[in-house]
């Protein structure tokens, strides 16, 4: 992708080591890459949020704090920007722990400058380091911070990607961020993000959807048609549900994936494949490959970079953006101002086990400010369906004044509010009427 091989090679190097500071700076400078040297995690943070470099040393242990958490902290503003931690001999459980939270690589102390330079050779072909995309709330948590770190960094490369996750998690949200970022970086004011939900397409036209066809390849092929492969070039392929994918389009996706380069149906021209292909999946891939109902080649193939969107449960720390997200949506949307939601209602939707992740929690919003339409949105206008579960039985009498009140009222409504009319429809009289609207608190 947007490789240069000479771009400005810079360094923000944060180790309180006065020697070894020293040392690096030194033999930084002499191979020309321009360095900022932070003694400490307070001056470290100033400077990265000062300027973006190229590279970012950070030793883990530090007089005022740990470089890791100031590493956790600063990691939703870095972008993709790589990070090589130093470690003291034996720290390698806190390396590990970094690398997975999104760290690139590390060094273990005493280390010679040269494996320093050597290391950021790797990355000096890198283009300057990636804002994240505006890809909507909820990636605020650790585990989504760690996400989009992934992404930001494959947005470089056009490998294909496996996104693994619960049902309303956030893979397709996930796959668009990666396909925005991918965009920016190469430049592009527009690329195609082609989405395929491979459960709902029939398997007979499957392969046609997704090839395109010639005219006359099948009956009722009037004309030629490009499929998704096609139309995404420059672009993502989206490929959603992939588990459910019968054997001959396994087959035909390997092909894609192998030769990259496919035919429309019916046509013998070979066209080659310039999408990216993402794929996704809730099912577990693995399982299937076991229980032999997915090819072992194919998942192979797709998963060369497998990352995992963690379920809404696994990440309270979104909850609140995400909320605050969709009320706002709504609120847009209905052409009204966003409810607030009380504190017992946060409390409610923290508590909440969200089977359907964000989908679900996007509904359960809409649904409430369809029918609620005070300023407030309480715990009960978000799970109506708790309310009637707890509230206790009605008795008989409770009964029949519910059902007497929503009769009279409709009743009423019907006769323009006019109690007399509304009494003869009812066969009863209008002082009657009048004693029952009384008691069962409808206003006339
Ligand atoms: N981070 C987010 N910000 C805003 N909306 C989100 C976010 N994550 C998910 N959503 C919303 O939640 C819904 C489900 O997201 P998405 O379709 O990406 O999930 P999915 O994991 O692909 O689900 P499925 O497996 O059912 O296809 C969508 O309406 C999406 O817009």
């Amino acid at each position: 992708m947007n490789q240069t091989a000479n771009a400005p090679r810079s360094v923000v190097l944060i180790e309180d080591d006065a020697v070894l500071g020293e040392s690096l700076v030194q033999r930084l400078t002499l191979e020309g890459i321009a360095t900022a040297w932070a003694r400490s995690a307070r001056e470290g943070e100033v400077l990265l949020r000062r300027q973006r470099p190229t590279l970012i040393v950070c030793d883990i242990r530090l007089p005022d704090g740990s470089g890791e958490a100031l590493l956790t902290r600063l990691m939703p503003e870095l972008g993709g920007t790589p990070i090589i931690v130093v470690t003291a001999f034996g720290d390698v459980a806190q390396a590990v722990r970094l690398l997975r939270a999104g760290a690139d690589d590390y060094v273990e102390k005493p280390f010679p400058a040269q494996l320093l330079i050597d290391k950021l050779a790797a990355y000096s072909g890198w283009s300057a380091p990636l804002r994240p995309a505006d890809d909507g709330a909820g990636w605020r948590s650790p585990a989504m911070q760690t996400l989009r770190r992934h992404l930001l960094k494959l947005a470089r490369v056009d490998t294909t990607v496996l996104l693994g996750g619960e049902s309303g998690a956030g893979k397709e949200v996930a796959a668009r961020a990666l396909h925005e970022s991918g965009r920016a970086e190469a430049g592009r004011a527009a690329a195609p993000f082609v989405a395929v939900n491979c459960a709902a397409i029939p398997a007979e036209l499957l392969e046609s959807q997704i090839f395109g066809h010639e005219r006359g390849a099948f009956t009722g092929a009037t004309e030629r048609q490009p499929g998704f492969a096609e139309r995404a070039a420059g672009g993502t392929l989206f490929l959603d549900e992939v588990a459910e994918l019968g054997p001959a389009p396994q087959a035909k996706l390997l092909r894609l994936l192998q030769e990259r380069r496919f035919t429309r149906l019916g046509g013998r021209e070979e066209l080659p494949l310039q999408a990216r292909i993402v794929a996704a999946s809730n099912a577990d891939l693995r399982a299937r490959v076991a229980e032999r109902r997915f090819r072992e080649d194919l998942y192979y193939r797709l998963a060369v970079v497998e990352l995992a969107v963690p379920p809404l449960r696994e990440r309270p720390e979104d909850l609140g953006a995400l909320a605050a997200h969709f009320l706002r949506h709504f609120a847009q949307a209905f052409a009204r101002e966003a409810p607030e939601l009380t504190a017992p209602a946060f409390d409610a939707l923290l508590a909440h086990r969200w089977p359907g992740n964000v989908r679900e929690l996007r509904n359960r919003i809409e649904r409430a400010m369809v029918l609620a339409e005070g300023p407030r949105l309480e715990p009960a206008d978000l799970f109506p369906e708790r309310q009637a579960q707890e509230a206790p039985p009605l008795s008989l009498a409770e009964a029949r004044d519910a059902a007497e009140r929503e009769h009279i009222r409709r009743v009423l409504a019907r006769s323009g509010s006019r109690v007399g009319d509304a009494a003869q429809l009812l066969g009863i009289s209008r002082t009657t009427l009048w004693e029952r609207m009384k008691r069962l608190g409808i206003k006339g």
